[in-house]
């Protein structure tokens, strides 16, 4: 089943081309990698699956299920795109609690699960200013996941991570794809995208040019 699907998108800012007339489909279940130089429209794409963007030309269709007549926005989606702004001054599982508390549709407990299985602590007394870029990361990423989303528009999940953590974020990422989730990923670590993906696309010549 297509989750995502791209009908000849066209995209470009200021005179600069990112995407002419590019088709792909993303399925469920499935991980798929999106690989491109720096500056090839990598973290434009995701912003245009998630509706923060727009295309100039062509249609962008996200699967009825991941749509609610009240939002413009894909609903049940866990989106890293960009660093999120946290607030500084309260703690990581504070700043998640008041993220969770908009829909209010998770426990704490769940809360503290997410964080957990990104290796961060959800008892550290520790404020999100002086979080590393790691610990930042690791946060960005318990937020996309701790609403049990169901389709993961990564963008560098793996950007700052640790050895062990990106061990840890890779196992998880190969579980949430065993329970169904559709997953879509960019990385400029080539080991990450072989270990990881089933479907690999390139950005080339404006277009998603599938490699695997
Ligand atoms: N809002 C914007 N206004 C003008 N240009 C933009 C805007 N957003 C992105 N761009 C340009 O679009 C191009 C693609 O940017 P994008 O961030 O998608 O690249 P990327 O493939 O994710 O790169 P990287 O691998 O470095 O993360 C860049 O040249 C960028 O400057």
């Amino acid at each position: 089943m297509t989750v995502i699907n791209l009908d000849n998108v066209s995209k470009s800012y200021k005179g600069i081309q990112l995407f002419e007339h590019a088709t792909a489909a993303f399925d469920q279940g499935k991980i798929h990698g999106i690989v491109g130089h720096n500056g090839s429209g990598k973290s434009v794409l995701f912003k245009m699956i998630c509706g923060f963007i727009h295309p100039d030309a062509g249609q962008i269709t996200i699967d009825p299920v991941y749509r609610d007549k009240r939002s413009h926005f894909p609903v049940n989606f866990g989106i890293i795109i960009d660093r999120p702004g946290y607030i500084g001054g309260i703690t990581g599982y504070e700043n998640l609690k008041r993220l969770a508390d908009i829909q209010g549709r998770i426990t704490p407990q769940e809360i503290r699960q997410a964080m957990t299985q990104v290796d961060l602590n959800p008892n550290a007394e520790q404020k999100v200013k002086n979080y590393s870029l790691g610990m930042k990361q690791k946060l960005a990423l318990a937020q996309a996941i701790m609403e049990k989303q169901e389709v993961l528009i990564l963008d560098e999940p793996f950007n700052a991570l640790d050895a062990d953590s990106v061990h840890s974020v890779r196992e998880l990422l190969l579980a949430f794809k065993k329970e169904g989730k559709t997953i879509l990923l960019t990385s400029h670590n080539q080991e990450d995208i072989d270990l990881l993906c089933d479907q690999v696309f390139r950005i080339h010549r404006y277009a998603l040019e599938r490699v695997v």
